[in-house]
Order: structure tokens, then C-alpha cells, then sequence
């Protein structure tokens, strides 16, 4: 297959874990790659190790996704490049602590890129991907969007909008050939914990994946057709019956009528 025909990755984040570990693996599978992130000394460096090694045509973007420059020259890369068939959402930031420790800074960033970068990505991606209804896009998202500590409500909850907001669109892609699995992944050993004001040391080395395992294990449930998939979970069936309970929660919420916990005794009031 000459270059011009290789499927093309855009992936996020790419220039240290995870991202990079979707790069060195995507390149092995044949994918060119268009690498993004801040620090463009690393992305040159992946790049040249990736094109010695896998003979792949890498190109580098530099750009801060919390920025309107960095996100808008992205966006111009997914809706001008037909040859993009897989978008990689992985670039994402966590400064765990109590929402009021976090600097606004730090808040207003997770949210930039976890939330908004995501999002603007997915919307700049999908048309090409619906117009020729074939492409994937793979959105991670965490353990967390299932689980919220005291150092992780923020993290936790951008997390949940990538896991929703994933859910959401497979619904609306239900039938097309364009798919979207979302990854869950739990403890990851990565420089995620350099900036997120928790070292990895004080994690047990027994709950931690590498990066490695993590990649190849959600390629491989991207490979099974998974929509969402959580690499460090035995038994899946424990997803399944999640999702029963949530769908059964949610029908139980269309009634139309107060609880009878909330129905007040005739002629009395509520209190205020
Ligand atoms: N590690 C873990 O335990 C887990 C991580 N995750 C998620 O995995 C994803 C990848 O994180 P991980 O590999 O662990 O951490 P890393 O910190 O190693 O990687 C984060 C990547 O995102 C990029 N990035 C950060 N800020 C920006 C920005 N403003 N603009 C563009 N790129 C940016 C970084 O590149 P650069 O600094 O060069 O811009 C880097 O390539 C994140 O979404 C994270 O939430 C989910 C569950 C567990
Ligand atoms: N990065 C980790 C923070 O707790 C996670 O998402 O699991």
C-alpha cells in the first residue's frame, strides 16, 4: 500500500503516554499518524523513531489544545485532510484536589482540553467520516467518569462528559459505519501524575497498568466492536448489568408524577 493510500491517525496528546502509546501502536498496524501536542521536541523525536521503524509518514502539529490558535489549527487538520480515518481524543489533564485547592487556572484547563478539545475535535472529524460513512474515533475517557473522590469531582466529571457524550454519539451513529468506542482506562503509569499533584508513587505498583498493556488491550476491544471499553475489568458483565440498571433508572424516571415519598398529605404543605 503506498503512503497515499495508508489509513491516516490524528492523535491527541501524543508526545508522552498514552497518546504515544497509540502512535508506536497504530504505526504497527499501518497507520500514518498527524501527532499532536505542546512540546514539539518530543513529537519530532516519536516521529523519527515511528518512520524508522515502522517505515510510517508522521507529520507533527504543535499545538496547545486549550488555546482558540491550537484547537482552530487541529480542527482545519480533521476537515481538510480527507485521508484522516481515525481521530484519537487522548490529550487530557487532571489536577486532582478539592475544587476549592485547584487554582482557577488549572480548573478552567481541565475543562478546555478534556471537555471542550474533545468535543471541537469530534465535531471537526465526523462530517468527512459521515460523508464517506467509514472512520472511527476513539475518545478517552477514565475509570473515573464512573467514580468520584474529594481530590477528583472536576476530573471526574469531565471524564463523565467524555463517557456520556461518547454514549451519545454512538446512538446517533447507530446503523453507519462510522464508530466510536470509549476507553476507560483505571491507573496508568504515565506523566499524568507529574502534573497532577499526586505522584504515581503513592499508587499500589499492583493496580497500575502500563501503557503498553492499556493500548494494546483497547485496540484489541476496538477490534471486537466494543463501544466501551475498560482494559483493567475481568468481568464485563459487570458493565452489562450497569448499563441494565442505568436504562432501568432512567425509565423509572418518566412517570409524570411526584414519588409517593414526595406526595404531601392533603391540605398539608411542604415545608420550605
Ligand atoms: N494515566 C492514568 O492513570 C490515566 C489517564 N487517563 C487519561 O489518558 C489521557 C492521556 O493521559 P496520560 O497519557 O496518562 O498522561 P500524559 O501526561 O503522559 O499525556 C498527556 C498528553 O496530553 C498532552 N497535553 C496536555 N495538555 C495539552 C494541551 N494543553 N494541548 C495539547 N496537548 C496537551 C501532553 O502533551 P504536551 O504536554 O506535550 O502538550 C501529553 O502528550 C488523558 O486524557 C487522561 O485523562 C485516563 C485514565 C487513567
Ligand atoms: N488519571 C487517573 C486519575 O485518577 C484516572 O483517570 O484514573
Amino acid at each position: 500500500m503506498t503512503n497515499h493510500e495508508k489509513p491516516v491517525a490524528l492523535v491527541t496528546g501524543a508526545s508522552s503516554g498514552i497518546g504515544a502509546g497509540y502512535a508506536d501502536r497504530l504505526a504497527h498496524r499501518g497507520y500514518d499518524l498527524i501527532l499532536v501536542a505542546r512540546r514539539l521536541d518530543r513529537l519530532d523525536k516519536l516521529a523519527t523513531d515511528l518512520s524508522c521503524r515502522h517505515g510510517s509518514n508522521v507529520e507533527v502539529l504543535e499545538a496547545d489544545l486549550t488555546t482558540e490558535s491550537g484547537i482552530t489549527k487541529v480542527e482545519n487538520t480533521l476537515r481538510s485532510d480527507s485521508r484522516i480515518t481515525l481521530l484519537v481524543n487522548n490529550a487530557g489533564n487532571g489536577k486532582l484536589g478539592t475544587t476549592t485547592d485547584i487554582s482557577h487556572e488549572d480548573s478552567i484547563s481541565m475543562i478546555a482540553l478534556n471537555v471542550t478539545a474533545l468535543t471541537r475535535l469530534t465535531r471537526a472529524a465526523l462530517p468527512n467520516f459521515i460523508a464517506r460513512d467509514s472512520g472511527a474515533i476513539i475518545n478517552i475517557a477514565s475509570v473515573m467518569a464512573l467514580h468520584s473522590l474529594p481530590i477528583t469531582s472536576l476530573y471526574s466529571a469531565t471524564k463523565a462528559f467524555v463517557l456520556s457524550f461518547s454514549r451519545g454519539l454512538q446512538e446517533e451513529l447507530a446503523g453507519t459505519a462510522v464508530k466510536v468506542q470509549v476507553v476507560l482506562p483505571a491507573g496508568t503509569a504515565t506523566e499524568f501524575y507529574d502534573h497532577a499533584g499526586i505522584p504515581l508513587s503513592a499508587f499500589d505498583p499492583d493496580v497500575v497498568m502500563t501503557t503498553t498493556d492499556l493500548v494494546d488491550a483497547a485496540l484489541l476491544g476496538l477490534d471486537k466492536g466494543e463501544l466501551v471499553t475498560m482494559p483493567s475489568v475481568e468481568d464485563l458483565e459487570l458493565w452489562a448489568s450497569f448499563d441494565v440498571a442505568r436504562n432501568k433508572l432512567f425509565a423509572a424516571t418518566q412517570s409524570g408524577k411526584p414519588a409517593s415519598r414526595y406526595q404531601v398529605a392533603s391540605g398539608g404543605s411542604s415545608e420550605l
